[in-house]
């Protein structure tokens, strides 16, 4: 990493804290109004903290295993290029390449409005397995905006092969909730969904979507704009999205976490995967040369708070 960059990120009272999470560095943000960690593994925003509240993203206290595809559960993993199993390689790990390899830093600074502005970048030029897994090149990158209000991620992939990349993806973000018994999300009511839990039928609800637990459902043109109602710890997530059309529902409940390694069996408790997503009937193509934009902005209010 140069020397100016980190100057850049000093100036905005970030720091680099090295080899933190599978031998790569992590980007610490610490301003008056929040606190922010970004892992360059996978290019997770790991971690988000309004002054003076719990942090909006989950962490597990697991750390999964030291391989490069054992997973921590935390934050928001990008899954890209393909998101679930990988249709033609059995042994190729669920939800993509993305999460799985280090990104670079390469811009530290703020917005017009004084938000703090970092971007990060992934090309496969870079890494020779991802080219090998996957032949077509690309570039992605995260541009995180931060604030006191909350934070948002543009997410752009830019197919540099010179063939049609075909793309299933989800920013899959772990929000922590205080107990999933009774946080709820809402927004969701009337869209229809696969339930990945019975069958894959296709299925529609005229309620909000409490308790959050067992739960493992693509809402298909879903619409751009949902929350979480979190009443113990008194607020909302408000996500809205550009570029997404399915929205993933995850909860993994009691049984199957049981049977993970990589979970602790109560940590299924204390989040909600809500995941701005192209799956299913809403996976498209990147024409050659083309880029594709996902953008998940996410604001914390009070419950009360309009
Ligand atoms: O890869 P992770 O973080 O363990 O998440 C796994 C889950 O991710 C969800 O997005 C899928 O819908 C689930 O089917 C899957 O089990």
């Amino acid at each position: 990493m140069n020397g100016q960059l980190i100057n850049e990120l000093e100036e905005l009272g970030g720091e680099i804290r090295p080899a933190s999470l599978k031998k790569c560095d992590e980007i610490v943000i610490d301003q008056p109004g929040f606190s922010a960690i970004i892992a360059l593994w996978g290019g997770h925003l790991k971690s988000f903290i309004p002054a003076g509240q719990e942090d909006l993203l989950f962490q597990s206290a697991n750390h999964g295993g030291d391989g490069r595809f054992d997973r921590r559960h935390m934050g928001v993993p990008v899954c890209w290029p393909w998101f679930g199993a990988n249709e033609d390689h059995d042994d190729y790990p669920a939800h993509g390449l993305a999460r799985y390899f280090r990104w670079e830093l390469i811009e530290a600074g703020r917005f017009k409005n004084g938000d703090v502005k970092i971007v990060i970048r992934l090309a496969s030029e870079n890494h020779p397995l991802i080219e090998e897994m996957w032949p077509l090149a690309f570039e992605l990158r995260q541009v995180f905006r931060l604030s006191s209000k909350g934070f948002s991620i543009n997410f752009s992939a830019a197919n540099l092969s010179d063939k049609s990349m075909p793309i299933s993806e989800a920013l899959h973000t772990y929000f922590n909730v205080a107990d999933n018994q009774v946080a709820e999300v809402h927004g969701l009511e009337q869209v229809t969904y696969v339930d990945k839990l019975d069958n894959n039928s296709r299925q529609k609800s005229d309620s909000l979507v409490t308790p959050c637990e067992s739960m493992d459902r693509v809402y298909v043109s879903s619409p751009e704009e949902y929350e979480i109602r979190d009443p113990v710890f008194n607020r909302r997530l408000v996500m809205q999205v550009e570029g997404s059309q399915s929205t993933v529902l995850w909860n993994p409940g009691p049984e199957l976490t049981k049977l993970r390694t990589d979970m602790e069996d109560d940590e299924y408790r204390r989040f909600v995967c809500v995941e701005a997503a192209n799956v299913l009937t809403d996976a498209y193509e990147i024409a050659p040369g083309a880029i594709h934009q996902l953008k998940l902005k996410v604001r914390h209010k009070q419950l009360t708070e309009s």
